[in-house]
């Protein structure tokens, strides 16, 4: 896979380039671009923004340089990947389906955003997705380029260092994760749950089973109502 990135803050993607994603790029899993988008202004003063059409706060991307710069790093068959607030939200299934992709480009807008119409001209000649990371308003598109970046190089095979965790993820199965423990036994007066010291792995898999289910009735119940027909069992309902 490549990963390609378009922003005005090249440096605030180095840790691209660090620890898990460093190393899949030093093993040839990754190759990682990062291109400053101020490379393609001619003007002296380098502008990227101007004021918004209709008013409003802010400024807005001009969408000549960023047409420029998508034409230039964009290969063929890229999909192009915009963060935005008003985007559809980044999943684990959207991971999936980005880990199976060649080429993937992210535009990293700042102000206010990028001139809509950049996305609609490149949207004629490659899939773009205009992705949200959650319901917060960040400065810019840098810092969810390496939440995304992060949880789609992790699925790609030969990165994670025990491939299982990856398919034993949180939403795998449409639960929270449950608690998880290693030594010491008692630690501060507190204890590991005993059955976790039993060696009974059906009674192991029974307790995280229920811890997953509480966890996420308490935390997260919608994941609940959304779970496939038939995902939880006569066992199950007894939490
Ligand atoms: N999940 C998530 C993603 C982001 C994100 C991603 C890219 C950019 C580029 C610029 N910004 C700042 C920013 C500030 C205010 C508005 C809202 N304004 C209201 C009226 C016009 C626009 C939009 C955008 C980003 C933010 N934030 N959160």
């Amino acid at each position: 896979m490549r990963i390609d990135v378009v922003t005005i803050f090249p440096d605030y993607l180095e840790p691209l380039r660090a620890a898990l994603l460093g190393r899949a790029v030093d093993r040839g899993l990754l190759e990682v671009g990062v291109h400053d988008l101020r490379d393609w202004t001619h003007d002296v003063h380098r502008a990227v923004d101007d004021a918004p059409y209709g008013g409003g706060p802010g400024m807005v991307m001009k969408p000549q340089i960023w047409g420029a710069a998508l034409d230039e790093v964009c290969p063929a068959g890229a999909r192009l990947v915009v963060p935005t607030p008003a985007g559809r939200p980044f999943t684990q299934e959207l991971a999936h389906a980005y880990a199976a992709e060649e080429n993937l480009v992210f535009a990293c807008g700042r102000y206010e955003g990028i001139d809509q119409r950049v996305i609609e001209d490149a949207a004629r000649r490659m899939p773009v997705d205009e992705v949200s990371i959650g319901d917060y308003v960040l400065v810019g598109g840098e810092a969810a380029v390496l939440v995304i970046a992060e949880a789609v190089v992790r699925l790609l095979p030969g990165v994670l260092g025990n491939p299982v965790s990856a398919e034993q993820d949180s939403f795998s199965d449409g639960l929270l994760e449950g608690p998880s423990y290693t030594r010491p036994e008692v630690w501060r007066d507190l204890a590991v749950p005993d059955v976790l010291r039993s060696g009974n792995h059906a009674l192991v898999e029974r307790w995280r089973r229920d811890q997953a289910l509480e966890r996420t009735a308490r935390r997260r119940p919608e994941l609940l109502g959304a779970l496939p027909e038939g995902s939880l069992d006569a066992a199950d309902h007894a939490v």
